[in-house]
């Protein structure tokens, strides 16, 4: 069994293509990384360290990688994949589909190689594998897009592992976090697929995908953007801070507000849930730069992701929403010269003003009162 997965970085070989090899695929990566590619080809094999006192390691065979760039081979990849899985940022999606499409195309066209084709994008955002077969789509004819109507399936998916940037010797070892969770949406599979081994199939993905989000993600910006402000560099050591984490748990009981009326959770387990998460934050053995997590700052200011959408819900319920927006403001503050978001975000807020340059990204008016408070808390920061 071939599975085709793009993106060999952290989540891809720690968490993707471990599961995916345990399940019994040859795994090959496309990445664009020619020195992953060179490794993963050279030695078919890694490893995989968990982050826990016993710092148990596990070999993972039988993979193989490709050239990203070389779009035939991708394309050939793909047209002869049982399964095709990516971690390669959400925003990389498009950059991927040429292939994708061109591959499909190939498959569907040689009138043979009619299996269902499952194609999973496992990003931190809602509906990627939807955002990636409408990529995908924009690029077939119209007898292929058929074809793939009745033959390629996009099931949306919820990916949670926390990854850090590795600094190993062996640049394909990843050390990760013992906790990980794979939920894929069933409703969006083939009729009679074949579960993966590791993977929970669920029928309907978005309590998972928003509780998921808007807890651990929403949660990790805002310990890595408010942990920036008061100058520390990793996330254990911002939340070691009891401001800090007070402010972060704040912001999940404002999301927890939202989850518990939208989805009916129990509002107790979902304690318990935050309680879990906030541990994981901590765990001892990891060092997560807040570079990393507060990584893309307009993406994660963005209308649909983890500080706005729950934002704009809470203010819809009539809930809480002062920590969310200390959270947005303190994004704000993020200047770090290595991200281009970053430095297009200061750069905006320069130029145009903070109102101006939030409610360019969050999409929110420029007197919503959401905006508002975060525009005042990023004043009362810059004291
Ligand atoms: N690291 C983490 O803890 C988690 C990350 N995620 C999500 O997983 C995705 C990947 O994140 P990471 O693994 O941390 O990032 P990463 O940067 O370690 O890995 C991304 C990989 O994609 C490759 N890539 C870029 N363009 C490509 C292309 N055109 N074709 C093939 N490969 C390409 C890069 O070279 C890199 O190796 C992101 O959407 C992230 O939000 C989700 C859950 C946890
Ligand atoms: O990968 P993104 O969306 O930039 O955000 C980083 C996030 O990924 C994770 O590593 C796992 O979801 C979280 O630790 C962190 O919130």
């Amino acid at each position: 069994m071939k599975a085709l997965h793009f993106g060999a970085g952290n989540i891809g070989r720690g968490f993707i293509g471990l599961i995916l090899s345990r399940a019994g695929y040859n795994v090959v990566f496309s990445d664009v990384n020619q020195e992953l590619v060179k490794a993963l080809e050279q030695r078919g094999e890694y490893t995989v360290e968990l982050a826990n006192e016993a710092k148990d390691l596990e070999t993972v065979t039988g993979v193989s990688a490709i050239d990203g760039t070389n779009l035939d081979t991708v394309a050939q990849n793909v047209a002869e994949a049982e399964l095709i899985t990516t971690a390669v940022g959400v925003g990389i999606l498009k950059h991927i589909a040429p292939g994708i499409a061109k591959g499909l195309t190939t498959r569907l066209g040689t009138g043979d190689v009619f299996q269902p084709l499952h194609i999973i994008a496992c990003e931190n955002a809602i509906g990627a594998s939807t955002q990636l077969k409408e990529h995908v789509y924009g690029l077939l004819d119209e007898r292929t897009r058929l074809l793939a109507d009745q033959y390629v399936y996009f099931p949306d998916s919820a990916v949670d592992r926390i990854v850090p940037i590795q600094h190993h010797e062996d640049p394909l070892h990843v050390q990760v976090e013992p906790f990980y969770e794979w939920v894929v949406d069933r409703s969006q599979m083939a009729p009679a697929f074949k579960p993966v081994e590791g993977v929970m199939y669920v029928d309907d993905l978005e309590p998972y995908i928003e509780r998921k989000l808007f807890t651990v993600n929403t949660g990790h910006c805002i310990a890595a953007y408010i942990g920036y402000v008061n100058g520390y560099d990793t996330i254990q050591k911002a939340i070691a801070d009891e401001k800090v984490k007070s402010i972060v748990y704040g912001a999940l009981q404002e999301t927890g507000a939202v989850l518990v009326k939208r989805f009916g959770f129990n509002a107790d387990d979902h304690q318990l849930y935050i309680a879990k998460i906030l541990e994981r934050f901590v765990n001892p053995y990891l060092t997560d730069e807040v570079t990393r997590v507060g990584r893309s700052p307009l993406r994660k200011l963005s209308p649909n992701d983890r500080l706005v959408r729950p934002a704009l819900q809470a203010y819809e319920y009539g809930t809480e929403t002062t920590h969310l927006a200390m959270g947005m403001a303190a994004a704000c503050k993020f200047d770090i010269s290595e991200d281009p978001e970053a430095v297009e975000l200061q750069t905006t807020i320069q130029q145009k003003g903070i109102e101006a340059a939030l409610s360019q990204y969050t999409s929110m008016d420029e007197n919503h009162p959401v905006l508002k408070q975060a525009v005042a808390h990023y004043q009362q920061m810059q004291k």
